[in-house]
Order: structure tokens, then sequence, then C-alpha cells
């Protein structure tokens, strides 16, 4: 099992303040910075683009960017967010009119590539791509704000796509986005998660550091049982 990796999602931070948010979000543990772009069109909700994705990195981010498009088509966006410094793109498969082209212009830039799954959107999209993928992520809400409440037929969904990597015998993360909260990241965990986004959870918390560390004992205490 891979280890866990936190990305605290930037949608729920002070968007005033995005670079000293993304600073001590960092400095509180956080992995990877995951960011969320939507364009009013595939997802009700227009959020920022690769201009902040750069400006993140000239503000001096060094931490992996994950980058999780929510656009229709989503072609022009990837070469966007590879030139902007991002280093995972996941795009929804149904947004791709070329799945396997769309992912073969993330790996041949070397960034890490991902597939992200609706709730109802089935595994069967990443059957054909698993030597293109490095991470699989399951949306446990229906995407296009933060702030929703985790819908539970995503645990069973985790371990099915959990038992689809181990079979292919490839490494890839296992990540679940939507309502992640200190209360329920333990049995997301335990279903075979390894990497855990989570917005409002972390953003709404006065003590990034303390909600982050409490994160990661509920995960280790979820593994070592
Ligand atoms: O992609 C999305 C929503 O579409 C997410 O990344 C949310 O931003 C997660 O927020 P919380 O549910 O953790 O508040
Ligand atoms: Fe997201």
């Amino acid at each position: 099992m891979n280890e866990p990796l936190i990305a605290p999602s930037i949608l729920s931070a002070d968007f005033a303040r995005l670079g000293e948010e993304v600073d001590n979000v960092l400095a509180a543990g956080a992995d990877m910075v995951h960011f969320d772009v939507m364009d009013n069109h595939y997802v009700p909700n227009l959020t920022i683009g690769p201009m902040v994705c750069e400006a993140l990195r000239k503000h001096g981010v060094t931490a992996p960017i994950d980058v999780h498009l929510m656009v229709k088509p989503v072609d022009d966006l990837i070469q966007m967010f590879i030139d902007a410094g991002a280093s995972y793109i996941t795009f929804h498969p149904e947004a791709s009119e070329h799945i396997d082209r769309s992912l073969q212009m993330v790996r041949e830039a070397g960034l890490k590539t991902g597939l992200v799954f609706n709730p109802a959107t089935p595994l069967h999209y990443m059957d054909y791509v698993m030597d293109k993928i490095d991470m699989i992520l399951l949306m446990s809400v229906n995407p296009g704000f933060g702030g929703q409440s985790f819908i539970p037929g995503t645990l069973d969904k985790l371990r099915e796509a959990r038992r689809k990597i181990d079979a292919s015998g490839r490494n890839i993360r296992l990540e679940v986005d939507g309502g992640v909260k200190e209360d329920n990241i333990g049995e997301i965990a335990a279903a075979g998660a390894d990497t855990f986004v989570a917005g409002s959870a972390i953003f709404k918390k006065d003590d990034y550091s303390r909600i982050i560390t409490d994160m990661r004992e509920r995960i280790a205490e979820a593994r070592s049982a």
C-alpha cells in the first residue's frame, strides 16, 4: 500500500490570501495541494485557472499541485496546466473525446495522470488505459462545490477500484474527493484509498496542523486494524 497523502482542496481556502493559505497548510503537514478547476459548463460553478497555478509556483510553492479538471473539453486546459507547473492533471473521462490521447498529453509532458469518476460514472473507463494512469480519483460527492456530504456508496466503489488496481499489479494511487472529514477518513482508508482530498474539513478549522495530524492518526489506525 502506498504511503497516505493528504491533499487539502484550496476551494475552501480564503482566496484573498491564497499564497499564505497554501504556505500555512503545507507547513501544517499537508502533502500536496488539490486545485479544483471548474468551468461553469461541465459543472455549475466557476473557479480558478492556470494563471493561479503559475502564481502559486512563482510564490514559491514546491509541493505537488494536484489539478482536478472539471471542464469540458479537456485538452486545451491540459496544455495550459502543463505550462503552468501542475504536477498531477486529472480529468473526467466523459469530458474527453479521446481519453487515451488526453492521458498521453499529460504523460508525455512528464506529469502524472489521473481519471476522475463521478458517483454514477462506471469504473470500466479505466480498463484499457491502466498503463497510462498514475491515479484513480473517486468523487464521493457530485462535483461542483465544496462542503457537501460524503455519499456512502463510495465505500463499495473504493473497494472495487482497489481490487482493480491490485489486480493490475501497477502502482496507481486511489484518491477520494468530497465530504472527507476526520470522522469518516478511517473507513475511507479501510476501503482502500491512499490519497485524501479534504477542503472544508481542513480550511474551516483554525488549527490546520491539528486536523491534519488527527486525520493521519485515523488513517494509521484503520491501516493497522
Ligand atoms: O472537486 C471537488 C468538488 O467538486 C472537491 O475537491 C471539493 O473542493 C472538496 O471539498 P470538501 O467536500 O472536502 O469540502
Ligand atoms: Fe476536487
